[in-house]
């Protein structure tokens, strides 16, 4: 069994829920245990320029998929829960990505693992950290360094802190 970190984000209003979902939708799957998970944060879009909030999350998960199963069976999730590719970055019910595995790396075209920019990405990187802490994962000294380069401050608002 291999332990990855799984990315969830939702552009949507209704995002804390389609989050709920997909980790309802992932823990049904018999070939996959969820072994830890982040909270849901609500964040300002990085890297793109959306006016909207990001609900993300992350679940740590054991599985003896390989990761192009892995991937295939998120690409599943994310339809059922109403996911469309309408352009980049358009408004996204769900997007699930596969941020890391455990002593395994990919660098194709189709599948990067880790996910390119996991390591700049606040968004992803915080919850990562936080979802492997309850899973009793060890990540390797690269999340350590990334994090503390991180700006946490300024970049995880609140919806309430954005009013002030
Ligand atoms: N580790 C990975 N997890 C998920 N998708 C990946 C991964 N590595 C490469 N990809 C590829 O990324 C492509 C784009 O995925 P998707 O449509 O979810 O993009 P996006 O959500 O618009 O952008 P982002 O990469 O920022 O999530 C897919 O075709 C997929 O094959
Ligand atoms: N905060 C946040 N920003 C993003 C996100 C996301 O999930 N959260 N996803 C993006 C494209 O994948 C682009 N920017």
């Amino acid at each position: 069994m291999a332990n990855y970190l799984i990315g969830a984000g939702s552009s949507f209003l209704q995002g804390c829920s389609k989050i709920q979902q997909a980790y309802f939708l992932i823990s049904k799957n018999s070939n996959i245990k969820i072994v830890g998970e982040s909270i849901i944060y609500a964040n300002p879009p990085q890297g793109c320029r959306d006016y909207f909030l990001y609900n993300n999350a992350v679940f740590a998960i054991k599985t003896n998929l390989t990761p192009e199963a892995l991937l295939l069976f998120l690409r599943s999730v994310e339809q059922k829960l109403g996911r469309m590719r309408a352009f980049i970055n358009a408004p996204r019910s769900i997007d699930l990505d596969i941020l890391w595995c455990k002593n395994l790396k990919r660098a194709s075209k189709d599948l990067n693992i880790p996910l390119n920019n996991l390591f700049n990405r606040s968004f992803a990187l915080i919850p990562a950290i936080e979802a492997a802490k309850k899973a009793k994962i060890k990540l390797e000294l690269e999340f350590t360094q990334a994090f503390e380069k991180l700006n946490i401050e300024s970049r995880f608002k609140t919806p309430d802190q954005n009013l002030l």
